[in-house]
């Protein structure tokens, strides 16, 4: 069996083709195609995630959701912001829940 990749392995190598363009690679032609090829490639791969994800029984649904946070972190090392960037991000928001719990608790008002 293939060795496990994590997302920021995965995203490591992605930069590695943005950097030195390889022949025949689909991460080497979306970078060719540019931004709007790849928001296109992103809004379609969250479409067929939503359509998976709505038919319990579809068997497709962890290969789109893997499509999706493929075609995320291209667009993601397309516009320069890394996988550390996101972690800090959501890092920041711990601590944070009891402010979305009072927010609920207002809306019962
Ligand atoms: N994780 C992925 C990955 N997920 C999805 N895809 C590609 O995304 C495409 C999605 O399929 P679609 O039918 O939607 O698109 P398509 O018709 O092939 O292409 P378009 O004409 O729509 O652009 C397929 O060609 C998949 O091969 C990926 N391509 C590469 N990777 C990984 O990226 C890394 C670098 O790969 P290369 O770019 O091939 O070197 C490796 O670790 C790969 O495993």
């Amino acid at each position: 069996m293939a060795e496990e990749q994590n997302l920021s392995e995965l995203y490591d190598l992605i930069e590695q083709r943005k950097a030195n363009p390889e022949k025949g690679s689909y991460t080497d032609y979306l970078f060719t195609r540019g931004l709007d090829k790849i928001l296109k490639k992103v809004g379609e791969e969250a479409t067929e995630v939503v359509v998976a994800a709505k038919n319990d029984s579809d068997p497709d649904f962890i290969l789109e959701v893997a499509d999706l946070a493929y075609h995320v972190e291209v667009l993601m090392a397309e516009r320069g912001i890394t996988p550390k960037q996101i972690r800090e991000e959501l890092a920041s928001r711990e601590g944070r829940q009891s402010k979305i719990h009072d927010r609920q608790e207002i809306k019962k008002w």
